[in-house]
């Protein structure tokens, strides 16, 4: 954790995208959403499921199929020599090549999705016959020997077959294999959930040297924000579809602004601090469906008032401790650009009609019957 890679350039840009499964009524999954990924930097996106997550990562890596759709926005990846690709645009070989050599991703349950009648060493080493086709089968051999041995799982497990691995093991061969063709971001969604979680954090620490020696930047995409806190540099709260607040991963453990971020924080036990009591947050998301031009949390919030259920709260530079952002700033906020940023009314004593509240200055969060401030 730290802020070490704030002067990274961008690797990768989103801008207003939006993406919708074309049912009947649609699902409006991903809501005008912008974030920036700089080289090298590990950015946790975090939020309770259903909240969009996946979609971003499938958007991001062009993996989305029907009913989803992208009705809006741009994807845009900078390459190491000042060339910009709009990913939404790419097809063909041109987006094949794209998604392991720029843009990898170890996917969701990814420990299951290795081909149980090959073995390790042939399914690492057509990754890279397929992209390399012109490459040695001596050096592939080479190169899968030291994916493996990069990972942490010693070269002679290459004749194994997946059954033959532990769950984390079979995790790390994936990883491996993300790795493959030295791609410049690697995209990780809810990669280890299914792992012990000291096995999970162990793989997490491992990908973060990684990470420093081979300089990939990376996003690791998990509910749970302790763990983020841990190993992201900046971290993205999502809430339904949209990013509600922002920052550097020290900002947002020491100084919370949004009140979802609170109560995500209050739900998930600290390993390396106090323990914690965990509450979780009561109620459900909203329906995604639904327009949503209010504050889409509103209805879960201890601090809300009548603002809140009625106007959506732009993302905005968040207020240091006792501060109040300055009037009519933060309307055009530059994501990505180590700012804390939140949507949230309560900062704004104009529209809230009240300083924002102790608790809420304090980032604890008490569910709302506890709240000192509910529907004036
Ligand atoms: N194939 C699909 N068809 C229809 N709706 C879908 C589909 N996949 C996801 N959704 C909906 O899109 C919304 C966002 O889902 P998404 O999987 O991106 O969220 P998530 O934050 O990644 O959750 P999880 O952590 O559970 O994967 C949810 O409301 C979900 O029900």
């Amino acid at each position: 954790m730290g802020d070490h890679h704030d002067t990274g350039r961008p690797v990768l840009s989103v801008r207003g995208l939006r993406v919708d499964y074309q049912l009947d009524p649609p699902v409006h999954a991903v809501r005008d959403l912008s974030l920036v990924l700089r080289r090298g930097e590990v950015l946790g996106v975090a939020g309770e499921s259903g909240c969009g997550k996946s979609t971003l990562a499938y958007a991001v890596n062009r993996l989305l199929r029907p009913p989803a759709e992208v009705v809006g926005g741009s994807v845009v990846f900078h390459g190491p020599d000042g060339h910009d690709t709009d990913v939404l645009a790419l097809t063909g070989e041109a987006l094949r090549s794209f998604r392991w050599r720029r843009v990898a991703m170890v996917f969701q349950g990814a420990m299951n999705a290795l081909n149980p009648v090959l073995t390790i060493h042939t399914q690492l080493t057509d990754v890279l016959a397929a992209h390399e086709p012109g490459s040695r089968r001596r050096d592939r051999a080479r190169r899968c020997a030291e994916l493996l041995s990069l990972v942490g799982v010693h070269p002679d497990r290459a004749r194994s077959y997946p059954h033959e691995l532990s769950g984390g093991m079979r995790q790390r061969v994936m990883i491996a294999m993300a790795l493959a063709l030295n791609p410049d971001v690697l995209v990780m969604d809810e990669p280890t959930t299914a792992l012990d979680v000291v096995v999970q954090r162990d793989i997490l620490r491992e990908l973060g040297r990684l990470r420093e020696r081979f300089g990939f930047a990376l996003v690791l995409i998990t509910h749970d924000l302790s763990l983020l806190l841990e190993i992201s540099d900046r971290i993205a709260v999502m809430y339904a579809g949209r990013v509600v607040e922002e920052g550097t991963a020290t900002r947002l453990l020491t100084a919370p602004r949004h009140p979802y971020t609170t109560g995500l924080l209050g739900s998930f036990p600290s390993l390396t601090g106090p323990r914690q009591d965990m509450r979780g947050i009561p109620g459900q998301p909203p329906d995604l469906t639904q327009a949503l031009d209010h504050c889409a949390f509103h209805d879960r919030c201890p601090h809300r008032r009548d603002v809140c259920a009625h106007q959506r709260p732009p993302l905005g530079p968040a207020p240091a401790a006792g501060e109040h952002p300055t009037p009519g700033g933060g309307e055009h906020p530059t994501p990505g650009g180590g700012a804390h940023l939140v949507a949230c009314h309560a900062w704004h004593p104009d529209r809230y009609g009240a300083p924002a509240p102790t608790a809420l200055r304090h980032g604890t969060f008490r569910p709302t019957h506890t709240a000192e401030v509910v529907d004036p």
